[in-house]
């Protein structure tokens, strides 16, 4: 069995994603690090050697590599689900989860961690809510597909954890 995590940069798909495969006794795996550790680059250094186009062509075979594997909780990027029909081989693969954070939490937990992530790198703090803003509604539909969608207001990682595993008890896991 795998469990997926989608959504929006920043919606905790990692930080979360760890913690549940611990709770879980799963492997955990990160897309992002996993085509890091893969490629011998960040993701970063791969959209500037590449472009967004050669971290999509990586990302996807990455994905269809480790979907082949079992008990595993797989925190995915925030754009793989949109791109290709990843979305549909996502949902035939793993039990999906979306973790739908709200634009201001996005905003706040997003300032200071832009460095990491190519595609919000380069804006500025007051540039960030129009941007993803307009991001998040086009990717949305694709979020949306999730067999299952998590509402998270205020809840903390732990918090987010035990609703994932209620989820997890329909699905008798
Ligand atoms: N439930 C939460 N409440 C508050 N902050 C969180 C929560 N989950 C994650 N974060 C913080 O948000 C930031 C982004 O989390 P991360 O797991 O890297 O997101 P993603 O992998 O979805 O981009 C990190 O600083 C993390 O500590
Ligand atoms: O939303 C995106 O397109 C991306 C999200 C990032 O992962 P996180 O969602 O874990 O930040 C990473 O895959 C890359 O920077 C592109
Ligand atoms: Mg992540």
């Amino acid at each position: 069995m795998i469990i997926s995590l989608i959504g929006y940069m920043g919606c905790g798909k990692s930080t979360t994603g760890k913690d549940l495969a611990k709770t879980l006794g799963y492997e955990f795996i990160d897309l992002d690090h996993y085509i890091e550790n893969k490629y011998e680059l960040s993701v970063s250094e791969i959209f500037d050697k590449f472009g967004e186009l050669g971290f999509r062509k990586r990302e996807k075979e990455t994905l269809l590599e480790v979907l082949q594997k079992t008990n595993v909780v797989l925190s995915l990027g925030g754009g793989t689900p949109v791109y290709y029909d990843n979305i549909d081989v996502i949902n035939a693969n793993s039990i999906s989860i979306f973790l739908r954070v709200q634009l201001p939490q996005l905003v706040k937990r997003l300032e200071n961690k832009k460095h990491t992530r190519p595609l919000i790198a380069h804006l500025k703090d007051d540039e960030l809510m129009e941007f993803i803003a307009k991001h998040l509604f086009e990717r949305n539909h694709f979020y949306q597909k999730a067999k299952y969608t998590l509402n998270i207001a205020n809840q903390n990682s732990s918090e987010v954890l035990n609703q994932i595993m209620e989820i997890l008890k329909k699905e008798k896991i």
